[in-house]
């Protein structure tokens, strides 16, 4: 069974452009975007028309690739303190001069829709998480939509960062899959996907998970965003040759991509809503 995030995503903004008309609050979402990288200026665009789609408004904060750390904290601290904005997203990777961990310690974490704050991410550690990061958050929306059981089943992450691999494996574990985390340095990587049910791959290498890694009827979840030697663009995972035997399998483009941005948008209604339920905090 192929997983269409595209479609689940298409489904999930209808249902949210409901939710907020009826609501009639307006939600703002700012992105914040530095130097001029074409990749991420496209991640951008789309997620401004996915406001546009459900009815948030969005401002676009642009800052030339030499912005100093202080030029990008000062951005986010005059977000911070406008109350019409109620999200906000620092578009990642920045620039490597960049102090990233500043910034993103930086954001209000009750405007932290992205969920990469570590207050948002000890909330999720807790098990009572606020706002969780959108990937790994959209992924579970998945399993959720095409009634794939996480509980008691084994799941393997591969990979290990801040924005996906790590929040993964913490929604898994409190979804109470019984958790393996895989990194660079892991031996007997092959064996450890192979014990599988439900495997994650999101190390960002095309073509990185092939059938002899997979166990039969395993859920295989395609993180990656890579281009192939044609410069197309594809996922970690061998496609063709995976699918025919993983029970359920996301395919790039169209399955966690979407998602990501799905989830953002309920990520900033739901900061809209705190702002009126909380007075703001979350804390
Ligand atoms: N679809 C979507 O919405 C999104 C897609 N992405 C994509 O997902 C991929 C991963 O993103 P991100 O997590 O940010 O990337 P990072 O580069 O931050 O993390 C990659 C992870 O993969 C691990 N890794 C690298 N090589 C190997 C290997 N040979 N064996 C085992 N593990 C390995 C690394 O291990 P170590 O920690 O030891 O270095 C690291 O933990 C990228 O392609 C990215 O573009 C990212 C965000 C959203
Ligand atoms: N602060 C921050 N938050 C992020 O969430 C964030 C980020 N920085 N930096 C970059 C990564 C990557 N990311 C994607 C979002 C959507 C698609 C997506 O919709 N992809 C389409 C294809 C799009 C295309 O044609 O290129 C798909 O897979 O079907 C992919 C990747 C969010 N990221």
């Amino acid at each position: 069974m192929i997983l269409d995030g595209k479609a689940v995503s298409e489904k999930r903004l209808e249902l949210l452009k409901e939710k907020i008309e009826e609501s009639g609050l307006y939600p703002r979402l700012a992105t914040v975007i530095v130097g001029e990288d074409p990749g991420s200026k496209l991640y951008v665009r789309m997620k401004h028309r996915a406001c546009e789609r459900v009815g948030i408004g969005s401002v676009g904060i642009e800052l030339p690739e030499d912005a100093s750390t202080e030029r990008v904290l000062e951005a986010v601290t005059r977000l911070n303190n406008d109350p019409d904005i109620n999200g906000i997203l620092v578009q990642l990777p920045l620039p490597s001069r960049i102090d990233t961990t500043r910034i993103i310690d930086a954001v209000a974490p009750e405007k932290d829709v992205d969920g990469f704050h570590p207050y948002n991410l000890g909330r999720l550690l807790a098990g009572t998480p606020v706002f969780a990061p959108c990937t790994p958050q959209g992924i579970m929306t998945i399993f959720g939509e095409y009634g794939i059981p996480t509980e008691g089943r084994r799941a393997v992450v591969v990979g290990r960062s801040i924005d996906v691999g790590r929040p993964m494996a913490v929604l898994l574990l409190n979804a109470d899959a019984t958790v393996t985390v895989c990194h660079s340095k892991t031996r007997n990587l092959e064996a450890e996907m192979r014990n599988a049910d439900i495997l994650v791959s999101a190390v960002g290498r095309a073509k990185f998970v092939g059938p002899e890694m997979v166990k039969e009827g395993a859920t295989v979840i395609d993180v990656g965003i890579n281009y192939d030697e044609q410069g197309k663009l594809c996922g970690d995972v061998d496609f063709e040759a995976v699918r025919g035997h993983a029970g359920a399998i996301t395919p790039v483009p169209g399955g966690v991509g979407p998602m990501t941005i799905a989830t953002l948008m309920e990520n900033t209604f739901r900061a809209a809503n705190l702002r009126t339920c909380f007075n703001n905090t979350v804390r």
